[in-house]
């Protein structure tokens, strides 16, 4: 019986959580969930947003479903006993290094893109985050200038095998689907850039087949609003692939429809979570938009589990709701997020 470890953490976390479980229910019978507070929640419960609790369960569990993390409420407090500090941890505790953040137009969402419709329609790429490094996880600090000026400071760093192992994830993605792979970077600028650029064409002399191209990450940004059908697999470190992703997920109507996998070496033991945050602005109204969350359960079924018929069923269930109207407020619609639940489960059969 696989074990799927259910965080759904803080804001719309347990909301979104709750009907992606929910589907994955209605999909397979004989699943095990065990829950376990995460961020925010688990710091008032248990004084650490990362409890040792929750670490084993994460690492006993066959998947993690994962919801959200984050309130401005613990804003003030040391970044250690930050909510973001639990997922920054689990990635890193895990050696989840490999991010897949799928962005792709669901017919009829072109009115909720930001985007004109049909620049919106051609956007179907894949965006692989590297997620164990960069300037997250560098050395940072604050101090004082000998001026008397405060100052902070955060290293962005790779290392060549850090770059390699994400480089290859990209190339084989590229492969399992159109052959085309863009590497963004700022090596005008940055060192660890170079590096990586370095490393990417030294890695693609194992994928001839393989059209690799490179960016710098502020063309890339403006070419994904220009022309995202331009686009197929994107492999950039762990800020750019954080901004972009974001971006990405309002080309294709709203950042409640993009899921994501964060995946180690076997590619196959995952975490699983929309790649959106709490929302405290609307925590607690039912507006959440389930849909990244539920996508995110076709990942898990799809990767961690091996189930891709089932992962199949779930994704074709949020397009025909989608396709049918199904919308909410993110969408332009008024569906609670229960009932654009129910308006999935209804096409699972
Ligand atoms: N993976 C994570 O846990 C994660 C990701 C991003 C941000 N965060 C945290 O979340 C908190 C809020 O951050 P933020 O406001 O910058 O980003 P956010 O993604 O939480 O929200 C940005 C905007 O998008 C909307 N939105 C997000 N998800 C939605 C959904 N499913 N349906 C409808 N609308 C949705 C929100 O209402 C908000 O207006 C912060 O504490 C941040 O650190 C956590
Ligand atoms: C909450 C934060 C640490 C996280 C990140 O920056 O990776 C989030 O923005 C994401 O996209 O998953
Ligand atoms: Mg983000």
């Amino acid at each position: 019986m696989p074990l799927i470890a259910i965080l759904p953490g803080d804001g719309i976390g347990p909301e979104v959580t709750a009907a992606a479980r929910r589907v994955l229910e209605a999909v397979a019978s004989d699943l095990e969930f065990a829950e376990a507070p995460v961020g925010g929640a688990a710091y008032e419960a248990k004084g650490h947003p990362l409890p040792e609790s929750t670490l084993d369960l994460a690492r006993k569990a066959d998947a993690i479903l994962f919801g959200a993390v984050g309130d401005f409420r613990f804003d003030t407090l040391e970044r250690a006993l930050r909510p973001e500090a639990a997922i920054l941890g689990l990635r890193k505790e895990l050696s989840l290094f490999a991010n897949l953040r799928p962005a792709v137009l669901f017919e009829g969402l072109e009115d909720a893109s930001a985007l004109r419709p049909e620049v919106a329609r051609s956007i179907d790429l894949m965006i692989v985050r590297e997620l164990n490094g960069d300037v997250y996880f560098g050395e940072k600090g604050r101090g004082t200038t000998a001026d008397g000026l405060r100052e902070g400071h955060d290293l962005m760093r790779y290392d060549e095998g850090e770059v390699r192992r994400i480089a290859r994830v990209g190339f084989e993605t590229a492969r399992a689907r159109n052959g085309k792979l863009c590497s963004v970077d700022k090596a005008n600028v940055l060192e660890t850039s170079q590096l990586w650029r370095d490393v990417v064409i030294e890695v693609a002399a194992d994928y001839p087949d393989i059209e690799l191209s490179h960016l710098y990450v502020d063309n890339a940004a403006m070419q994904l609003v220009r022309d995202p059908g331009q686009f197929d697999v994107i492999v950039t470190g762990n800020l750019f692939g954080d901004i972009l992703s974001d971006q990405a997920s309002m080309c294709a109507g709203s950042i409640g429809m993009l899921p994501s996998a964060a995946l180690g070496a076997d590619g196959k033991k995952g975490m699983f979570e929309p790649i959106h945050g709490s929302a405290p602005d609307i925590a607690g109204q039912g507006k959440a938009n389930p849909c990244a969350a539920i996508l995110s359960a076709a990942m898990l079924l799809r990767y961690s589990l091996g189930r891709g018929e089932a992962a199949d069923r779930v994704e074709q269930a949020v397009r025909g709701a989608i396709a049918d109207g199904a919308r909410t407020p993110d969408l332009g619609g008024s569906l609670s997020t229960d009932a654009m639940a129910e308006q999935v489960l209804e096409r699972l059969g």
